[in-house]
């Protein structure tokens, strides 16, 4: 799979997809079979695997009974180097450039060079800004950083054009898991008209009217995390 060729595509042609986060903290191995079972038999397009906070070796141990089960592309999303695992397709080389923290700017990245460089994992260089969801996440508080303000759509705007400078291939924009306000609209199709990378968008968005409307708005991944662990979507 080319993980990141297939987002590109997707976002020309204004195909829209799909992922549900798992985050292996709040799963048991007995649990992952279900958890295939469903996320194989929605419509949905990859697994999303990580967390802010996971302990070491469990995402390994996680990822490793994921690939007995499932049959769609599974894409790490870590909070840190340590839950970088094989068994998986590819992974978002997350860079928090919403905040000024060097460890979520550069050093985690350094640290993942070891492992990576031994690695087959697709590496998808991910710009990743953190937006106020009105609720205070995991991310923020593992990441020390501030979330820019939805209001604030010019910064919210330059801080992804200037992610794409960078050379950031896609941009996620994040209102933070358990999110009470998701990102707004307004704020995604902004991003979506300066840009010309593919948005991922998550963080607060429970039901399929909010990912249609989150779709519409420019977004080409929408990541479904605690309405899917409720079992209230899919
Ligand atoms: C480049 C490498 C190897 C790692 C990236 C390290 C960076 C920059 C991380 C960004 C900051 C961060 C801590 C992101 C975590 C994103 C994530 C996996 C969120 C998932 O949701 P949770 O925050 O676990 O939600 P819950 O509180 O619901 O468990
Ligand atoms: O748990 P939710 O609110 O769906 O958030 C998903 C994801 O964007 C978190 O990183
Ligand atoms: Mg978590």
């Amino acid at each position: 799979m080319n993980l990141l060729k297939t987002l590109q595509t997707a976002q020309k042609e204004n195909k829209k997809l799909i992922a549900v986060l798992v985050d292996p903290d709040k799963v048991s191995l007995a649990d992952v079979e279900t958890i295939c079972y469903r996320i194989n038999n929605a419509p949905v397009d990859y697994m999303l695997l990580g967390g802010s906070t996971v302990c070491e070796n469990q995402t390994e141990m996680i990822a490793r009974e994921i690939q007995k089960h499932i049959t769609k592309p599974v894409i790490l999303f870590p909070g840190n180097y340590t839950h970088l695992t094989n068994y998986a397709d590819a992974l978002l080389f997350l860079n928090l450039i919403s905040g000024d923290n060097p460890e979520y700017l550069i050093h985690q990245q350094v640290k993942a060079v070891p492992f990576l460089s031994k690695s087959t994992l697709e590496i998808i260089p991910t710009g990743y800004l953190l937006i106020d969801g009105g609720t205070e996440s995991s991310t923020l508080k593992v990441s020390k950083t501030k979330p820019i303000c939805q209001q604030n759509i010019e910064h919210i705007v330059n801080t992804s054009i200037a992610g794409q400078y960078m050379g950031q291939k896609i941009l996620y924009l994040e209102a933070g898991s358990g999110a009470s306000t998701p990102v707004a609209k307004d704020v995604v199709n902004a991003v979506y008209n300066s840009l010309n990378i593919p948005i991922i968008v998550g963080g607060g968005i429970r039901t399929l009217k909010k990912i249609k409307e989150i779709h519409k708005a420019g977004a080409t991944l929408v990541v479904i995390g605690t309405a899917f662990e409720l079992n209230d979507i899919f």
